[in-house]
C-alpha cells in the first residue's frame, strides 16, 4: 500500500494578520484599486508588527479580478508600502482559493527553509472592475497603435464598428457553463435537497457571532479602519430569520427556488495578508506565534462533463488530507467553512455524512461524518463579512490562528475554501 503519511518539515509559524473592513461593492471603497487596498493592508500588518523599512522573505498574493497594468499587482503594493523595496513579490491566482493558497505557499518555503519569513495575502473589487475591449476592436486599437504612416492609422480606424465599443464586463460566472456561480451552487443545492430555512439559519448565525465577535473586540487585533471604515459594512447584527423569509430567491430561479441576497455572499471589495515566519524567526524578532499551518490541500471536480457541482472539490480536498495526518473530521476543535453560499457549506457537510457519496466518490469505507455545529464558524464567516475573493482566504487563516491561540496549546482548526472553476482548499492549523 502506498505511504500516505506527512514527511517531518518544519510548521510554519502564522504570527498573527490584517485586513481592511470589508465593504459591499460600491460603497466605501468604490474609489479605491486593488493596489491601494493591498498596500493599505500591507502597511497595517507592518506596523503591527514593527517591520517598518524590513524585508521578509517573500510575499505571494493575488486578486481574481486584475487590471492589465497590474501585472504583478503584488510587487507593485510592496513598492508602495513600508516594507522594503528589495522585498519579492509576485501574485498568484486560484479564484476564492487564492488567500489561502498564498499561504500555504509561503509556508512550504518557510517549511522547506527557503525562507524564514512571509507574507500571503489578497485582494479584490467588485466595484473598480477591469474592463475589457471586444477582440476586434482590441485587434483595431492594436494596429493603430502600431501604424507608421497617417494613412495606415485612418485604415485602422475606418475598422471600427459602433458595435464593438460595447465594453466587455467580467462576469461573475464559468466561462464554461456560461452559469453563474450562484445558478451552480442552486443545481447542487437541489441534488442535496439544501431547504430554504436552514440557509437562512446558517446566514442569521453567522451575522450575529460576527457582530457577538466584533463586540468582545475578537477583530481589534486583526482589522485596520480603511476609508472610513471600522467594520464589514455587509455585517447586519439585526438579522433574523423573520426578516431572511422574506427575500425573493435570485439563483436557482423557478419552483423550490432557495437561494436569496441574504444566503448568498455580497460583492465585496477588500483586503487581507497574513505573516508567516518559522519560529525561529518569530522569536528572534520578539513576535508571537499563533499558530502553524500543518498542512493543505488542493483538488479539482469536473463540473463540466463529470456531474459534480462546481463548488464541491473541497469535499474531495478533505480525506485525502485527513488521511495523511492520520486525523479524522471529528479532530478539530474549531471549523472554518467558507460560506460562498449557504447552501454550499450545508451541501458540504452533508455530502462528507452521505454513506453511500463518500463510498462511491470519495472511495471511503465509512463516511467522514457530522462535525459539530456549535464549532463551526464561530466569528461569522463569508456572508456576514462579505466575500472579496482572493481576499476570504486571508482573513481566515488570520481569524483561525488567533481564535487556537485563544483556546491554548493542543488545539486544532480546519479550513476549507471552494473556488470557481471546481476547485477547492483544505488546510489544518494548530497551536
Ligand atoms: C469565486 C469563487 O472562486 C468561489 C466562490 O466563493 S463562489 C461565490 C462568489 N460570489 C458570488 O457569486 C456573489 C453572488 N452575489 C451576487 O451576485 C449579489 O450579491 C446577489 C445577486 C446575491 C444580490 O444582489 P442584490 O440584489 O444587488 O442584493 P442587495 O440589493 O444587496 O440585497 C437584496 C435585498 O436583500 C436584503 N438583504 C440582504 N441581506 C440581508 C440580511 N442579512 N437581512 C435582511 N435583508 C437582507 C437587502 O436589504 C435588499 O433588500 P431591498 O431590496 O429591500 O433593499
Amino acid at each position: 500500500m502506498a505511504d500516505t503519511s506527512k514527511p517531518a518539515t518544519r510548521k510554519a509559524a502564522i504570527v498573527g494578520g490584517n485586513r481592511i473592513p470589508f465593504a459591499r461593492s460600491n460603497t466605501a471603497y468604490a474609489q479605491a484599486s486593488n493596489q491601494d487596498m493591498l498596500t493599505a493592508t500591507l502597511d497595517g500588518l507592518v506596523a503591527r508588527f514593527g517591520l517598518q523599512g524590513a524585508q521578509v522573505g517573500e510575499v505571494v498574493a493575488g486578486a481574481v479580478l486584475k487590471h492589465a497594468r497590474d501585472f504583478n499587482l503584488t510587487r507593485e503594493s510592496v513598492l508602495g508600502s513600508t516594507l522594503a523595496a528589495t522585498t519579492p513579490a509576485y501574485d498568484i491566482q486560484q479564484a476564492c482559493g487564492t488567500g489561502l493558497e498564498a499561504a500555504v505557499l509561503v509556508a512550504n518555503k518557510i517549511a522547506l527553509g527557503q525562507i524564514e519569513s512571509g507574507i500571503a495575502g489578497g485582494v479584490d473589487t467588485t466595484s473598480d472592475a477591469p474592463l475589457a475591449v471586444g477582440d476586434d476592436l482590441r485587434r483595431v486599437l492594436i494596429s493603430l497603435n502600431n501604424a507608421k504612416t497617417m494613412g495606415d492609422r485612418l485604415k485602422a480606424l475606418a475598422k471600427i464598428r459602433p458595435g464593438q465599443l460595447v465594453p466587455d464586463m467580467p462576469r461573475n460566472a464559468e466561462p464554461r457553463t456560461g452559469l453563474a456561480m450562484g445558478d451552480h451552487a442552486a443545481i447542487t443545492a437541489k441534488e442535496w435537497e439544501i431547504g430554504r430555512e436552514e440557509q437562512d439559519e446558517l446566514a442569521v448565525r453567522s451575522h450575529h457571532n460576527m457582530a457577538a465577535a466584533y463586540e468582545r473586540g475578537f477583530f481589534d487585533d486583526l482589522v485596520t479602519p480603511f476609508l472610513g471604515l471600522t467594520r464589514d459594512n455587509n455585517l447586519r447584527p439585526d438579522s433574523s430569520l423573520e426578516k431572511l423569509a422574506k427575500l425573493k430567491p435570485v439563483f436557482g430561479k423557478g419552483e423550490g427556488a432557495t437561494m436569496t441576497a441574504a444566503n448568498s455572499t455580497p460583492l465585496t471589495d477588500g483586503a487581507s495578508a497574513v505573516l508567516l515566519a518559522s519560529d525561529e524567526w518569530a522569536a528572534e524578532k520578539g513576535l508571537p506565534v499563533l499558530a502553524h499551518l500543518v498542512d493543505a490541500q488542493t483538488a479539482a471536480v469536473d463540473y463540466v462533463h463529470g456531474g459534480e457541482g462546481l463548488l464541491m472539490a473541497p469535499v474531495y480536498a478533505m480525506p485525502v488530507m485527513l488521511a495523511r495526518n492520520g486525523l479524522t473530521l471529528q479532530d478539530f476543535d474549531f471549523y472554518e467553512i467558507h460560506e460562498a453560499f449557504a447552501s454550499t457549506v450545508l451541501s458540504t457537510m452533508k455530502a462528507w455524512e452521505d454513506p453511500a457519496f463518500c463510498k462511491e466518490k470519495l472511495g471511503l469505507d465509512a463516511p467522514l461524518g457530522s462535525i459539530d455545529r456549535s464549532k463551526l464558524n464561530v466569528y461569522g464567516s463569508s456572508l456576514a463579512a462579505g466575500h472579496p475573493f482572493a481576499a476570504t482566504g486571508g482573513r481566515i487563516v488570520a481569524s483561525l490562528a488567533k481564535m487556537l491561540h485563544e483556546a491554548g496549546p493542543g488545539k486544532r482548526g480546519l479550513i476549507s475554501i471552494c473556488a470557481a472553476g471546481g476547485q477547492g482548499v483544505v488546510a489544518i492549523l494548530e497551536s
